[in-house]
């Protein structure tokens, strides 16, 4: 079976070397055969093949009787498995049709995720409105989002719309759909009214927040929650504002930036939201997002110690950066499992 055919010779080696060792083991006797076997049908793109599906992750599973098999897109996907999983991430209107379908279909069969849920995060509006219905005041911190506007025509309206709103500068300013593309990444930041006119709609603009240069970026596998540290955008003050004026462009802030856990931080800047907050948090976006797989870029106001903003949702994002990913990712595949065979009434 070809696991993968997108990761380099090297790794491919240590996949086969370890699946060697553990077949060896098997037969030797060393190990135990796993009792239940779980398939993993993938579709995802290239760039995630080589992320997501590390060796680490790959050995890892096979040691617990995970099986990862491609899909072929240019087979019908009922045609192929048995899965007892779909993992997916495509774009475009045909994709989803083919797993909506499918879905339907199989409901035997736990499609991670549904593909409307997903629809809901590729657009920069839909993407927040469900943490600005929620009521977290009373869980240990507040999170909120950044107040934004949504342009989607004429540049040249924007200053006008900007000062109705009662928006204040600097704003950031993000495309309204997000593709996957590198474009659908590339952030503005605007410092003054005039210039908002080089902006290209459709976007968002959104109130820049101070917030020590921090992101948590808080990862979400079902119900587990893990959080790391990343570098993001300097403050900037009152003084910066004043002086300065245009608007600056950013390539891919945010998946570019490099990990802060280790570094030597203002304790009030580097310590986590609160657990019982994210915990919160986590269940309500699962339960109304309907997704199991994606994270939350969140940040600290400055200068507060419990007030958060969340400023981006990523369905199925770089999980191969999460600490214990393989861990993390091979128990809930298996937990998956095992809340099938308990719902099945006994024979
Ligand atoms: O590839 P990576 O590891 O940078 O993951 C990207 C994510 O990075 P992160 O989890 O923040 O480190 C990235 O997160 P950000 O939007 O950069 O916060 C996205 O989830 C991106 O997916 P898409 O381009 O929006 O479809 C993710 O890209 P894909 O891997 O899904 O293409
Ligand atoms: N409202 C905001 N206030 C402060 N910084 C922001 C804000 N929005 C975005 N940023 C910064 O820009 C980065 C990228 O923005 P984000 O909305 O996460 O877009 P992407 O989907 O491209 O990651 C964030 O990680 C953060 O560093
Ligand atoms: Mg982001
Ligand atoms: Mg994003």
């Amino acid at each position: 079976m070809r696991l993968n055919g997108e990761i380099g010779e090297e790794e491919e080696k240590k996949v086969a070397e370890c699946l060697n060792t553990q077949a060896y083991s098997i037969s030797g006797g060393f190990s135990q055969p796993q009792s239940q076997k779980l398939v993993v049908g993938y579709a995802l793109t290239s760039k995630k093949k080589k992320s997501f599906l590390q060796p680490k992750l790959l050995c890892l599973a096979r040691n617990k009787g995970i099986f990862f098999v491609p899909i072929d897109l240019k087979r019908p996907l009922s045609d192929q498995g048995p899965f007892d999983v779909v993992l997916h991430k495509l774009s475009g209107k045909d994709w989803c049709e083919v797993i909506e379908e499918y879905r339907q279909k199989h409901p035997e069969v736990a499609v991670l995720d549904p593909p409307d849920g997903i629809q809901h995060l590729h657009n920069r509006q839909s993407m927040l409105q469900d943490v600005a219905d929620l009521n977290l005041s009373d869980c240990h911190g507040k999170v909120g989002v950044p107040r934004q506007l949504v342009i989607t025509k004429d540049p040249s309206s924007i200053p006008y719309e900007v000062a109705k709103s009662g928006l204040k500068l600097p704003l950031v300013a993000k495309p309204l759909v997000v593709d996957g593309s590198a474009k659908s990444h590339e952030l503005s930041l605007a410092y003054d009214q005039f210039s908002l006119t080089e902006l290209e709609p459709p976007l968002v603009l959104q109130e820049f927040v101070n917030h020590g240069a921090i992101l948590f970026k808080v990862y979400i596998v079902g119900e587990t929650i893990k959080v790391v540290r990343r570098f993001s955008l300097p403050n900037v003050s009152k003084c910066e504002l004043a002086k300065v004026s245009g608007v600056y462009r950013f390539p891919r802030v945010s998946s570019a930036s490099a990990s802060a856990d280790d570094a030597d931080l203002e304790p009030g800047v580097a310590e986590h939201p609160p657990r019982p907050l994210l915990e919160k948090l986590a269940r309500e976006l699962r339960r109304r997002l309907g997704l199991r797989l994606f994270n939350i870029d969140m940040i600290r106001e400055h200068g507060t110690r419990d007030v958060f903003y969340v400023i981006d949702i990523n369905y199925f994002p770089g999980y191969g950066k999460m600490p214990d990913y393989e861990h993390i990712f091979t128990d809930f595949l298996l937990s998956l499992v095992q809340s099938k065979y308990k719902k099945r009434p006994a024979t």
